[in-house]
């Protein structure tokens, strides 16, 4: 089963302090939601709002349409899985699978047959009779997820259920946890403070800063446009570079900065409407950068530099680079294999501009 869950301007406070503030967020039935963030942004506190472990200090939530704030947990359309899965040790898989519909009031007959089919849909059907001490890491916290499934939850709550595991495994039990969801189609909401992981999972991404979104949507919407500088420096590696705007016309703004000036659609300012005066960073992604007179006419040309470092990455160079108009800047620029740059070299560097981003500074 599957339902939307609606949070209106949802706010928890512990004495003086705001962990969450005020968050609203409409997600749609079966969508694989993640909630990224650093410690301590209020993931797990929004998480346990909608579980029912903590009840928010203001706001409501909805699950499927029906009002949910004051619900209790066993009384909600949620399972969550934690963490620290606990798999019962002294219990067969099948039955920790089938622990929680026992709790239900299911027969045994059915139990296990549910139980075999969701070890089945975890790639485990044929250890239905091992006890947890015989898998690996990864292979209980299948059942881990096979369990929490296993009473068709319209919702699943995930807290960092895959923290515990070594970056190898925890990249494949990504890809196992999307397709399964996909199967599924329950509605997923995903806590996670590994950028990779939410890209690689989730349909959309919740940026969270100190108890406040900070940006919300598709993995390449939030990384291309991103609407916040906290959502642009935590998706991944990215250059600002301070300016000030000097003029704007019925489509463009014209931003003056250490580089030079740079004149921008108002595409760019994914933030809102450009005025002059407004101090504007532009953020440039590593990958961006390249050198001038390689590209098509819509590049904007930022001056000379100096290659201060290059390291061979394998796809690409990794450089830092010295303005020649600001040389106490360093840029962090990707530039292509057949680039082919050396330290010492001077370097004329541009940018397409539609993949600038240009964001009020003072959310910095
Ligand atoms: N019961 C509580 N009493 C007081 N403060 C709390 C309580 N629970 C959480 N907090 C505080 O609220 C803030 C948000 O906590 P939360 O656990 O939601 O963060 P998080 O983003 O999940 O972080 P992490 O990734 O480290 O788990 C933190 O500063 C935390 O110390």
């Amino acid at each position: 089963m599957t339902a939307t869950v609606s949070i209106e301007n949802a706010t928890k406070t512990f004495g003086n302090f705001t962990a969450l503030d005020d968050v609203c967020l409409e997600i749609n039935a079966g969508e694989f939601i993640v909630l990224l963030g650093p410690s301590g942004c209020g993931k797990t506190t929004l998480l346990s709002i909608l579980g029912g472990f903590l009840v928010p200090t203001k706001g409501r939530i909805a699950i499927g349409g029906k009002e949910m704030t004051n619900v209790p947990p066993a009384k909600r359309p949620t399972t969550t899985m934690f963490q620290d899965y606990a798999l019962f040790p002294h219990m067969k898989l099948k039955d920790n699978v089938g622990f929680g519909l026992r709790m239900r009031g299911v027969g045994k007959a059915q139990r296990e047959e549910r139980a075999k089919a969701f070890l089945d849909l975890v790639g485990l059907k044929s250890s239905a009779d091992k006890k947890p001490h015989e898998l690996s890491g990864g292979q209980r916290q299948r059942v881990a997820l096979a369990r929490a499934l296993a009473v068709d939850p319209d919702v699943l709550l995930l807290d960092e259920p895959l923290g515990a595991l070594d970056l190898k495994l925890r990249r494949q039990m990504q890809d196992e946890l999307k397709a399964i969801q996909k199967r599924v189609g329950t509605t997923f909401i995903h806590v996670t403070h590994d950028q990779e992981e939410a890209m690689a999972i989730g349909d959309r991404i919740v940026v969270m800063n100190q108890g406040k979104i900070e940006d919300f949507g598709p993995p390449s919407e939030i990384y291309m446009r991103p609407r916040s500088l906290f959502a642009a420096g935590f998706m991944g590696e990215v250059n600002f570079v301070p300016g000030t705007i000097s003029d704007v016309d019925s489509s463009h703004a014209i931003v003056e900065t250490r580089l030079g000036k740079v004149s921008l659609p108002k595409a760019c300012f994914t933030a809102g409407t450009p005025s002059a005066g407004q101090p504007t960073t532009l953020c440039i992604r590593p990958e961006h950068f390249r050198r001038a007179g390689e590209g098509d006419v819509a590049v904007t040309a930022l001056g000379q530099a100096t290659v201060a470092s290059s390291a061979f990455f394998g796809t690409h160079y990794r450089c830092h680079l010295a303005p020649a108009s600001a040389p106490e800047t360093s840029i962090i620029a990707h530039m292509p294999q057949s680039a082919a740059v050396m330290e010492g070299q001077a370097v004329n560097i541009a940018v397409n501009v539609g993949d600038i981003v240009a964001l009020p500074s003072k959310q910095a």
